[in-house]
C-alpha cells in the first residue's frame, strides 16, 4: 500500500464524488491606504479529484489572490471577509497559520510563475527537496534521499543523483521549475495550483513543463488548478475553465464548449484578441477596448458593462448573477443575455504557446 509521500499511480479517492477543492461564494479584501478593497467577490469553483481547472482573464482580475486565498498565503494586509473554501471535507477559512502549514505541501502543493521565490538559493535542491519530503512524511534521511532522487527522475533532470548537489543557481529555469513541481509533489498532494508556471520560460521549455503537469495528472493523478493568461495553454492542458473578471467568476465550464461558443461576452471578447494559430493576415487582431475597473471604483451593475458591446441598460444599474445555462452542460455565466437567446459570437484559440490575453 503506498503511502501518502509515494503517490500512487491510481487514486482511490477518484470514485468519491467530494470534489477536491470547493469554492464558494469567496469575498477577499486588503486593507490599504485608501481603506478596504474587495478584489475578489462572490467567486465559486469546483475542482474534481484527477481534474484539470484552468482559471483565465486579463491582469488583475483576482486570479493569484483566488490561489492564495486557497493556499492560506495572503499578505498580512489581505482576509478571506465571505465564503467557503474546502478542500475535500475540511474548511479551510479561519485555519490557524499552524494548521495551514500541515495542509501546505501535504495535501495541495503550489508552484509558481518564479521558481526563486520557492528555492532558497544556499541550500542544494537535493537538500531542499528531501526537506520537503521530511517535512510531512516520517522517512529516514536515506529514505528521504532516495526518494528525492525518484522524484527529481520523474519530473525530468538529468543525471538526478549528481544534480541533487546542484544549487538552484547551476539550473537553467527550466530545471528550477522542474524542481519546484518535484517538492510541490514531494508528499502526493491531491492537488496542485500551479500559478503561471510556463510564464517566464521559452517556447519549447514551457511545451515541456505543460507535458510534465499533464503526466502528472494522468501518472499520480494529481488534481490541477492552472491560473494562465494564455488561452493556448488552457485548451492544451484543462478540461474545465474558469473566466475571471474584475474580482468575480463570469463564465465557467468545459474547455470544448466555453472556448467555442462563449456565453459570455468578456470571454468572447479575450478569444476574438488571441491571434489565430496560423498568421492570417486578413484577419485583424481586435483588443478589449477599455481597462478593467479598479477595485476601488468598481460599476454598479455588470462590472463588464463599460467594455461590453451588448450593453443593455440592466446590465448598468443590476449586477447579474452567476447561472447555470439551461442545456444542463455545467455551464454557468453571469450575463443578463442569459435570459436572452443571443450568445456573444467568439471563437476558439489556435495552439501556439504565444495565445497570450491582454495582461
Ligand atoms: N497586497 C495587495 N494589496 C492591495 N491590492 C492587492 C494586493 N494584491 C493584489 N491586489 C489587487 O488585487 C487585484 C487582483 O490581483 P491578482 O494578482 O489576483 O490578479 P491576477 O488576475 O492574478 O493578475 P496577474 O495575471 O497580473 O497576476 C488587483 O487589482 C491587485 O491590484
Amino acid at each position: 500500500m503506498p503511502t501518502r509521500s509515494q503517490a500512487p499511480t491510481t487514486r482511490p479517492e477518484a470514485a468519491d464524488d467530494t470534489p477536491v477543492l470547493r469554492i464558494d461564494s469567496l469575498n477577499t479584501a486588503f486593507q490599504t491606504r485608501f481603506g478596504p478593497v474587495e478584489v475578489v467577490n462572490d467567486a465559486s469553483l469546483t475542482v474534481h479529484a484527477g481534474e484539470s481547472v484552468a482559471v483565465v482573464g486579463e491582469s488583475g482580475s483576482g486570479k493569484s489572490v483566488t490561489a492564495l486565498s486557497v493556499m492560506g498565503l495572503l499578505e498580512s494586509t489581505g482576509e478571506v471577509t465571505h465564503g467557503s473554501i474546502r478542500l475535500r471535507d475540511r474548511e479551510l477559512v479561519g485555519l490557524s497559520n499552524r494548521a495551514y502549514r500541515a495542509v501546505r505541501g501535504r495535501d495541495v502543493g503550489m508552484i509558481f510563475q518564479d521558481p526563486t521565490t520557492c528555492l532558497d538559493p544556499v541550500y542544494t535542491i537535493g537538500h531542499q527537496v528531501t526537506q520537503a519530503i521530511r517535512v510531512h512524511a516520517d522517512r529516514g534521511r536515506r529514505a528521504a534521499r532516495e526518494r528525492a532522487v525518484e522524484l527529481l527522475t520523474m519530473v525530468g533532470i538529468p543525471d538526478p543523483a549528481s544534480r541533487m548537489s546542484a544549487y538552484p543557481h547551476e539550473l537553467s529555469g527550466g530545471q528550477r521549475q522542474r524542481v519546484m513541481i518535484a517538492i510541490a509533489l514531494a508528499c502526493g498532494p491531491d492537488l496542485l495550483i500551479a500559478d503561471e508556471p510556463t510564464t517566464a520560460l521559452d517556447v519549447t521549455v514551457q511545451a515541456q513543463i505543460l507535458d510534465l503537469l499533464r503526466r502528472t495528472r494522468r501518472e499520480l493523478g494529481t488534481a490541477l488548478l492552472l491560473i494562465t493568461h494564455d488561452l493556448a495553454v488552457v485548451s492544451e492542458v484543462a478540461e474545465r475553465v474558469v473566466v475571471m473578471y474584475a474580482g468575480q467568476v463570469v463564465e465557467q465550464g468545459p474547455v470544448a464548449d466555453v472556448l467555442t461558443a462563449p456565453r459570455h461576452p468578456y470571454t468572447a471578447a479575450l478569444l476574438r484578441s488571441v491571434p489565430p494559430a496560423v498568421t492570417d493576415r486578413s484577419t485583424r487582431l481586435r483588443v478589449i477596448e477599455g481597462t478593467v475597473p479598479s477595485p476601488h471604483t468598481m460599476p454598479d451593475g455588470c462590472r463588464f458593462a463599460p467594455r461590453c458591446a451588448h450593453v443593455m441598460d440592466r446590465c448598468v444599474t443590476e449586477q447579474p448573477p452567476l447561472v447555470a445555462a439551461p442545456d444542463g452542460r455545467d455551464r454557468r455565466s453571469r450575463c443578463w443575455l442569459a435570459d436572452t437567446d443571443t450568445p456573444p459570437a467568439g471563437s476558439a484559440p489556435g495552439t501556439r504557446a504565444t495565445t497570450e490575453v491582454p495582461r
